[in-house]
């Protein structure tokens, strides 16, 4: 059974081209619906508006496919296909005439986006690479006036431009969007999920709890006194113990488990699939590890836990608050200890 994780339900980064995918097939159809009628109207063309209305109706079934499956890089393959066939198609109805060669130059913003740095490359490559092998070919056929040696130079320079300037454009933009989206899931100071993240991987862990019915289990962990160790040590060795703290945790759970910084001195563990008897020895565990790892011979750090084992019917903001009332009973209980909801 191929089951998503939370993780992949949560992060999706294919919603900048899914986004682009139905940009572009509302552009393509309102457009090649347009271009058609000025064909037939002013230049009484059939034979290029049927490219024109082709090109339409295929946007409609890409469109329609997409909708019924979902299914992006199909859908994003499909459309690359039916521009490039809409682009010689036209070109060599054209004979190259009046300029036309100038509409292959939309087919780098299309595949290097649809399909990423890589297949974006290796699809403009090909086609500009057959683009201009067609005209080599053709060149003592074609109109002299649009094509000499010259204006062959001139082309392959426009298109190398082209296939290097989108390639160079889409590898940035993916590398600052996949920065940007690190540090806006990203508590700065420990580098663990910030409360964001943990929110959306919650509210994706409580979907996934209600399809497969497994223990789930929410912890806070609260630093003891921590306000007396800014006041007597200073905001920066706090800082420290808060990343020494975040470190212990991030480094001691299972990979399936995740950990984020819930707000100051709080932190917020999820643990899918564990029962309450073994989340109690963890919370155990950790809270000792805490004590014996970041304590110094003139501080003594401990945490309090307040663990609350979640079901399938429990509501996400009744899940944290179980959690908070166990972890304000082992306040109340005199810190240093692990309590149950
Ligand atoms: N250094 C540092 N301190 C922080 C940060 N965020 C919150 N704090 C401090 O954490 C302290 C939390 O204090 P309290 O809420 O009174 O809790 P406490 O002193 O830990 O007491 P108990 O939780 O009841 O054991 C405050 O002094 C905050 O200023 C941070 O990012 N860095």
């Amino acid at each position: 059974m191929n089951v998503q994780t939370p993780f992949q339900l949560v992060h999706d980064p294919a919603r900048h081209q899914r986004s682009l995918l139905k940009s572009l097939l509302i552009i393509i159809f309102i457009f090649s619906a347009v271009i058609g009628t000025i064909n037939v109207v002013t230049f009484d063309s059939w034979q290029i508006a049927s490219f024109n209305y082709t090109s339409m109706i295929s946007a409609i079934l890409i469109g329609w496919l997409y909708r019924r499956t979902g299914h992006l890089l199909v859908a994003s393959w499909l459309l690359c296909a039916a521009v490039i066939f809409n682009l010689f198609s036209f070109i060599l109805l054209a004979k190259g005439g009046a300029y036309s060669l100038i509409w292959i130059t939309v087919l780098p913003p299309i595949a290097f986006f649809l399909l990423g740095k890589r297949a974006g490359s290796w699809l403009t490559g090909a086609t500009f690479v057959s683009l201009l092998t067609f005209l080599f070919w053709q060149m003592p056929n074609l109109p002299s006036t649009a094509f000499s040696t010259g204006a062959f130079l001139n082309i392959t320079e426009v298109l190398l431009g082209h296939w290097l300037i989108f390639r160079h454009y889409e590898g940035s933009r993916e590398a600052a969007f996949a920065e940007m989206e690190r540090l806006s899931i990203t508590d700065k100071l420990t580098g663990l999920h910030n409360r964001a993240k943990l929110d959306s991987i919650l509210e994706m862990q409580m979907a996934y709890l209600q399809r497969l019915d497994q223990p789930f289990v929410v912890m806070l962990i609260d630093i003891d006194y921590f306000k007396r160790v800014n006041d007597n040590f200073g905001h920066l060795h706090g800082d420290q113990v808060l990343q020494k703290v975040a470190s212990v945790l991030s480094n001691s759970v299972r990979k399936t488990d995740e950990v984020g910084r819930w707000g100051g001195e709080e932190f917020l563990l999820l643990c899918p699939q564990t029962d309450l008897a073994s989340a109690i020895q963890l919370a155990n565990s950790l809270r000792e590890q805490i004590e014996r790892e970041v304590s110094t011979a003139n501080l003594t750090i401990t945490v309090s836990i307040g663990v609350a084992e979640i079901n399938k019917y429990m509501p996400v903001t009744e899940a944290l608050g179980r959690a908070d009332d166990a972890l304000y009973k082992a306040k109340e209980n005199g810190r240093n200890c692990v309590m149950h909801a």
